[in-house]
């Protein structure tokens, strides 16, 4: 029932020629293919939405931003509205990624707040988690989670208007990842902390990130409640992208 959902987080990655290039060719992939068993999101960095935009416009490929601010609009410069995101042609915003985390000091109060503009906007918004490595090894990982979880998700969160993506910091670009046994407990256990939180969370996507590649994709996206993946360093490129798609059936 939930259908497999694969996204190409592009972060800061991509000049127009190379981002129309990368998203015509998964666009063409995507229309060749014809019936797929799974969704395809690409998230561009925002200076080039419009652009991918018109590039997938007539393929079944969504196209999100990497990031929302927490109100509407105002004085905040630097910053992007959902309601900007919306009407470029943004269907999805990943919020509360762990380099907005890290990077930029995000609090999950922050990410909820992102989350619920989102939802204002129309957007679903991509909720993403993850521990670090010295909560892994603390044994905290699950515990560290769970709460992220409950402090991320804003009010009013559906499996229509929300998506869950689970990132251990320390599998993003590195090349490691947890063991599949760690996933499953892990995505098992976000599907239940969602039952207090979301109407029917046994509907919600719940993606696994980190390292995704072609020669571990169907590890990773044949485990129970991994209902795709969040992919970074992979995403720009076609023949990696389309590949770990396509190990969706
Ligand atoms: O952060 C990620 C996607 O949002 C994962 O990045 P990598 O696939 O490069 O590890």
């Amino acid at each position: 029932m939930r259908r497999k959902f694969i996204v190409g987080n592009w972060k800061m990655h991509g000049l127009r020629e190379g981002g129309t290039a990368l998203a015509s060719d998964l666009a063409g992939r995507m229309l060749g293919a014809g019936d797929v068993a799974f969704d395809m999101l690409l998230c561009p960095p925002a200076t080039l939405i419009h652009t991918v935009v018109q590039a997938v416009s007539d393929a079944p490929v969504s196209v999100g931003g990497q990031d929302c601010h927490g109100k509407d609009s105002g004085a905040h410069t630097g910053d992007i509205g959902a309601p900007m995101l919306a009407d470029a042609g943004c269907r999805y915003v990943i919020v509360g990624h762990s380099e907005r985390r890290q990077g930029h000091g995000e609090q999950s109060v922050e990410v909820r707040a992102k989350a619920a503009a989102a939802h204002r906007a129309g957007l679903i918004a991509i909720v993403c988690v993850g521990e670090t490595e010295a909560e892994r090894d603390a044994g905290r990982a699950m515990d560290v989670i769970a709460r992220m979880v409950d402090d991320s998700m804003p009010e009013g969160a559906t499996a229509a208007n929300t998506v869950v993506a689970y990132e251990p910091v320390w599998a993003i670009g590195t090349g490691r990842t947890p063991t599949p046994r760690d996933v499953a407990a892990m995505h098992s256990m976000i599907r239940g902390r969602l039952a207090t939180l979301v109407d029917q969370p046994d509907a919600v996507r719940i993606l696994y990130g980190g390292s995704v590649k072609p020669d571990n994709a169907a590890s990773l996206l044949h485990i129970d409640d991994v209902d795709g993946a969040l992919v970074g360093g992979a995403s720009l490129k076609a023949d990696e992208f389309w590949a770990i798609a396509e190990t969706c059936r």
